[in-house]
């Protein structure tokens, strides 16, 4: 087994007594939250997650935050709204995702109303700027899910109240190396706006029973992770991004970082023993684990 394996079967083994024990009080689907910086290894934890629930007998279905983006009209539409909010350029930020759609498919997971249809973003459609994929390729739950596993980059994010989104700016503006100078003030908070009418629809901490947080204490490794993962797609496939690029996506994630970051460490939900912080090193090795 390699390392990081062994790693996520460490996390998984003190959480999985806390997941049948929610399982055993409710007959309504444990939701469990993924959420990490970006190439953390947010889509390898979910998969080896869900691998290691289904060996313990627990039903297990999942969707990830990206296939609940907009419709390639609907992100064309969100980008011509504001037109110079660099943020809305491509997908990626609160605002981009169809809250509508989130909001009932998480709604009848719940419930229990099956057949549930998981809907499905197509990242290749329109050269890369993705569109939906047909709704007759969805993948659907037939049986009643034990546990469903939702991965996203914002999820575990809560938005801020307008002062502290204004104060954070402000003090940016003298921070060397800070993205939130890049913005306006009010494009900062149309992210943020969106950000809240994601937690009260399906995003907030009401909405999961327990979180595992991928982060690590310095930022700048988001970009040794995202070069490393383009050298390699390059040195493989032969397509990838100029390093110039890679720089300029992880860019646009860094202001949502640097806003929401905070309480997410300090915790996501009001009680505590549901949030799991995994704190990776520069190599993406666990340096430690914490219940929070
Ligand atoms: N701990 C690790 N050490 C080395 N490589 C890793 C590690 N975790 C993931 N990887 C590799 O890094 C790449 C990105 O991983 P993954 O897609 O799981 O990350 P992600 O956080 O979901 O990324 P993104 O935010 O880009 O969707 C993959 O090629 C994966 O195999």
């Amino acid at each position: 087994m390699s390392t990081l394996e062994s790693n996520i079967h460490r996390v998984f083994d003190s959480l999985l007594p806390k997941i049948i024990a929610r399982r055993q009080k409710s007959h309504q689907p444990v939701i469990l939250g993924i959420t990490g910086l970006q190439g953390s290894g947010k889509s390898t934890w979910a998969a080896k997650i869900v691998q290691l629930l289904q060996s313990s007998h627990l039903n297990t279905v999942t969707i990830s935050l990206d296939d609940l983006y907009k419709t390639h009209d609907g992100l064309v539409a969100q980008r011509n709204q504001h037109p110079g909010n660099a943020l809305y350029r491509t997908r990626g930020q609160p605002g981009t995702h169809d809250e509508q759609l989130a909001t009932q498919f998480f709604e009848h997971i719940r419930a229990n109303e099956l057949p549930v249809a998981i809907p499905t973003f197509d990242k290749s459609k329109f050269h890369g700027e993705g569109d939906r994929a047909p709704e007759s390729e969805w993948p659907v739950i037939t049986t009643k899910p034990d546990v469903l596993v939702f991965e996203g980059w914002c999820v575990g994010f809560q938005p801020l109240a307008t002062g502290e989104v204004t104060q954070r700016h402000a003090q940016a503006q003298e921070e060397p190396g800070s993205t939130l100078p890049r913005h306006r003030l009010e494009q900062l908070l149309q992210v943020n706006d969106c950000l809240g009418k994601y937690c009260a629809a399906f995003m907030g901490p009401e909405h999961f029973d327990f979180l595992i947080h991928i982060d690590t204490h310095d930022l700048q490794n988001v970009y040794t992770w995202r070069l490393e993962q383009e050298h390699k797609l390059l040195a493989s496939r032969g397509v990838g991004m100029s390093d110039k690029e890679v720089a300029a996506f992880i860019d646009g994630y860094m202001p949502g970082y640097e806003l929401y970051l905070g309480k997410l460490r300090q915790g996501f939900f009001n009680e505590g023993g549901k949030q799991m912080r995994v704190l990776l090193d520069k190599e993406r090795r666990v340096e430690s684990v914490k219940v929070i």
